[in-house]
């Protein structure tokens, strides 16, 4: 049997007081593979993470992650959204990274990835410090771990809120711009981490405006507009021979 892509968006809708964001969007991401989304302001990429995500409720489409439907429950004709409990489930497999890192300030970056494990997984208190320690070491940060936010880089939080969302051990990695709020100088530890985790097979979605980064380490690459993809295709093809004119005129801009 044919396994099923790691994450099948179909026809995906959302308004906010009538005004249509998303407008059918469709994508697909194989397993280990990185999807780069792009596009300018406004136009739909952080909506698109948090359906998926499920942090929010789309008003109509489907999100199969490794071929299960979610977010809802019910087959074709009678679907409902899902009770928390089980959505609470679909979400741990989702990791998610946002621009702003959102940690915890009271809790130092051990009990900040130390606390979906203990909450959510009710995984008891050592075993979760170990996994902590575990990621925080993978992200180069075995050394601060006892630090608090306030006594960390931005690119060091964000490396922490990573991990974090890693302990959790989800199928699927989505980060909304997670180097926008950096100092320049900061970029670039944060996207080793990413680059390292592309390389070790994590799947992920990446809305990012880092062309260098969408070039050499996504496996496809999105234009978003107006709620929908304009155009995606492998990084050599997106950038050295876009087909689309929308396209040329938003890569024009971002040089
Ligand atoms: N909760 C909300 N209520 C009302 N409108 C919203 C809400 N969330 C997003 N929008 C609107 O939806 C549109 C798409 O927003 P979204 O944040 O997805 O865009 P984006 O492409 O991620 O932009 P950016 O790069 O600026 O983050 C915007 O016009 C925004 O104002």
């Amino acid at each position: 049997m044919k396994t099923p892509p790691l994450l099948e968006v179909q026809n995906l809708h959302k308004s906010y007081n009538n005004v249509e964001v998303l407008g059918g969007v469709d994508f697909t991401v194989q397993r280990g593979q990185v999807k780069a989304l792009l596009g300018p302001s406004g136009s739909g990429k952080s909506t698109i993470l948090r359906m998926i995500s499920l942090l929010e409720p789309c008003d109509s489409g489907t999100i199969l992650l490794d071929g299960e439907q979610i977010g809802v429950i019910g087959g074709r004709v009678d679907v409902r959204p899902a009770p928390e409990r089980i959505l609470a489930r679909q979400r741990t497999a989702i990791g998610m990274v946002f621009q702003k890192f959102n940690l915890f300030p009271h809790l130092d970056a051990t009990r900040n990835v130390m606390s979906g494990l203990t909450t959510v997984l009710k995984v008891p208190k050592k075993e979760a410090r170990e996994q902590a320690l575990e990621m925080l070491d993978r992200v180069g940060l075995a050394a601060r771990a006892h630090a608090y936010p306030s006594e960390l880089s931005g690119g060091q939080q964000q490396r922490v809120a990573i991990a974090r969302a890693l302990v959790m051990k989800p199928k699927l990695m989505l980060f909304d711009e997670p180097t926008s709020a950096l100092d320049p100088e900061l970029v670039r530890e944060v996207l080793d981490v990413m680059e390292k985790l592309a390389s070790d097979g994590m799947t992920m979605v990446v809305v990012t405006h880092e062309m260098r980064f969408a070039r050499s380490v996504a496996s496809e690459v999105a234009l978003f507009d107006s709620g929908q993809i304009v155009e995606q295709a492998p990084p050599d093809r997106f950038f050295d021979a876009p087909e689309h004119e929308r396209t040329r005129r938003f890569l024009a801009h971002m040089h």
